[in-house]
């Protein structure tokens, strides 16, 4: 079998295209959508993430405010900061980039941005409300793998769905969601204690990798017509690698195009999210 690709570009395109429209209905009503970027230090993969969400935002007409914030800083100017931007009412939705440097503690943080504007959904209300039949705030990347899904009219209803990594950003509010009573899959979480990480994944018939360990699933793991979604990135030789082996599209039935980051999804995502919070708060 040769696996079909979900075409990234063509709905990165189309979300675009929505959330152009849905600003410009927005700022007609007089609500102007504008997202905080925290960036704490000067990482310089952070800051190309931080610019490219700043481009996008620029784009489809969110405002920004950029907030760079000394790699020293103590976890109390932090949180300090973080409670001025939620008290300004000019600022719509809130993301500290993350990771943190290691001395702040990344989990109160998330915690001190209120879940009205929380456009990660990383605060303990958002992620717990993934489990429910109606999550409220879901994070980017996995919003980008519901929606992936959803297009190419794949049912997670009952579906044994493998998660592979069990990170903050991804892994872990993946299986909240997928698992939770709005999608009803059966999913295991993999990490690196997993013991039979092989038998796993094959018996599942959809598989999320999001672990950042290249190449880790190879075709002779994945069940023949599994649908196959990667997510995770990599660079051990410098260049940027996916958790799937190429070589498993001749097995999966559908699958992320190896040569593309999901990036794009991530992105759009963003976006949508920090206008749903912005038309909520209007109809609040
Ligand atoms: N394309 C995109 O838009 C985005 C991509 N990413 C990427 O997605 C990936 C996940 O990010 P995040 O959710 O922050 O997770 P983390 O990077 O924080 O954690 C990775 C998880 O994967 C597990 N893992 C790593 N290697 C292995 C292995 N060899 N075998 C089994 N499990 C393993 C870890 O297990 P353990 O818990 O045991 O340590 C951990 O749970 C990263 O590669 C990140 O770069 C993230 C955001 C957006
Ligand atoms: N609070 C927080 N929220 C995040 O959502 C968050 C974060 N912190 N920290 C880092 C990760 C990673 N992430 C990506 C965003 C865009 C691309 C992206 O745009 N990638 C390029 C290609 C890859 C590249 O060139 O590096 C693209 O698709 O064009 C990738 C990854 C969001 N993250």
């Amino acid at each position: 079998m040769a696996a079909r690709f979900f075409d990234l570009d063509a709905l990165g395109l189309a979300l675009l295209e929505e959330s152009k429209s849905r600003a410009a209905t927005l700022r007609q009503q007089g609500t102007i959508p504008c997202l905080a970027l925290v960036e704490v230090g000067d990482d310089p993969q952070s800051a190309t993430y931080v610019s490219r969400k700043i481009e996008d935002c620029e784009k489809v007409g969110i405002a920004v405010r950029k907030i760079v914030l000394s790699e020293s800083i103590t976890q109390a100017d932090l949180l300090e900061q973080i409670l001025r931007l939620d008290e300004d009412s000019a600022i719509t939705g809130i993301l500290v980039q993350l990771p943190l440097p290691t001395h702040l503690e990344e989990g109160q943080v998330l915690q001190a941005i209120s879940a009205e504007k929380d456009v990660d959904g990383l605060h303990p209300v958002n992620l717990l409300s993934l489990t429910t039949s109606d999550p409220s705030v879901i994070p980017c990347t996995v919003r980008g793998i519901d929606a992936v899904l959803q297009q190419a009219g794949l049912v997670l209803e009952g579906a044994n769905v493998a998660v592979l990594g069990r990170g903050r950003l991804v892994g872990g509010p993946a299986a909240l969601l997928l698992s939770g009573k709005s999608r009803n899959a059966t999913v295991t979480i993999l990490h690196r204690k997993s013991r039979n990480l092989k038998n796993v994944l094959k018996n599942s018939d959809v598989i999320i990798a999001a672990a950042g360990s290249a190449h880790l699933i190879t075709s002779d793991m994945v069940r023949s017509g599994a649908v196959v979604i990667d997510v995770g990135m990599s660079w051990p030789e410098g260049s940027l690698q996916g958790d799937v082996h190429p070589a498993v599209a001749d097995v999966a039935s559908w699958m992320t195009p190896p040569d593309r980051s999901f990036g794009v999804m991530t992105r759009m995502m963003l976006l949508k999210t920090v206008l749903d919070l912005a038309e909520k708060r209007i109809a609040a």
